[in-house]
């Protein structure tokens, strides 16, 4: 049966000190490295063996994967790095703190940036330093591709487009693949594979280094889902 395990990243520094993260590039916290590891040792346990894995162009995604492959002694499987499934960029909120956030705009506005389908966060100006176009990683996106702040729903095209073109093809051939990645970029990706509506969505929380395993039928129509 095609099976697609998706693993948030373990807890991140930003996640640690409650900032908007988005598409900053910081690392794993040590409590995230342990996750990170308990998620290996839990997809070994299952007895379920990843042929194939994806992740982000993020450290905190890829250092995941990296600790989960080594626990699971699979450092050789195949990785493809997509910039499609890094985690939906949240503008000028990106280096935040949340909660003084929501003491400024209240907690009503915050949770509508956070969860709403369709809300965008406050957009980055072009110039800002934290314009994803002055990062080496994504010299070659086109203009169009890159984010000056996203919603969900933006981020669920995105995602759309890798999983059609990248992920979904390999799964065919692979059978079990292993998706690192992050919050909002893998309730996305769930938010399209459990046909959820925007309002279901709003409550789907994916928790940092609990694999979640999904089991299709051979149209990839997901018939079991579970967390290790
Ligand atoms: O800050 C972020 O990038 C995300 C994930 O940590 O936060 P939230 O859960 O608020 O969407």
């Amino acid at each position: 049966m095609p099976t697609i395990i998706l693993l948030r990243h373990g807890q991140s520094i930003w996640n640690l000190e409650n900032r908007f993260t988005g598409w900053t590039d910081v690392d794993l916290s040590d409590l995230g490295r342990k996750e990170a590891q308990n998620a290996g040792e839990k997809i070994i346990k299952s007895g379920l063996k990843p042929d194939f894995f994806f992740t982000s162009y993020l450290k905190r995604a890829i250092h995941t994967l990296q600790i989960a492959a080594n626990v699971m002694d699979l450092n050789w499987i195949p990785v493809i790095k997509d910039w499609h499934l890094n985690e939906r960029h949240y503008g000028a909120l990106q280096g935040l703190n949340k909660a003084e956030t929501a003491k400024i705009y209240g907690d009503e506005q915050v949770l509508k940036w956070r969860r709403a389908y369709d809300i965008t966060p406050p957009t980055l100006e072009p110039d800002d330093k934290r314009n994803p176009a002055n990062d080496p990683k994504y010299q070659g996106l086109s203009c169009n591709e890159i984010p000056l702040t996203e919603s969900l729903k933006q981020t669920v095209d995105r995602v759309r487009s890798c999983w059609q073109e990248v992920i979904e093809p390999r799964v065919r051939i692979y059978n079990t693949v292993l998706i690192s990645a992050h919050g909002n970029s893998l309730r996305a990706l769930a938010m399209m594979l459990l046909h959820l509506s925007p309002q279901e969505v709003l409550s789907f929380e994916i928790p940092t280094g609990q694999p979640l395993v999904f089991t299709a039928d051979s149209h990839m129509n997901i018939i079991d889902k579970k967390y290790l």
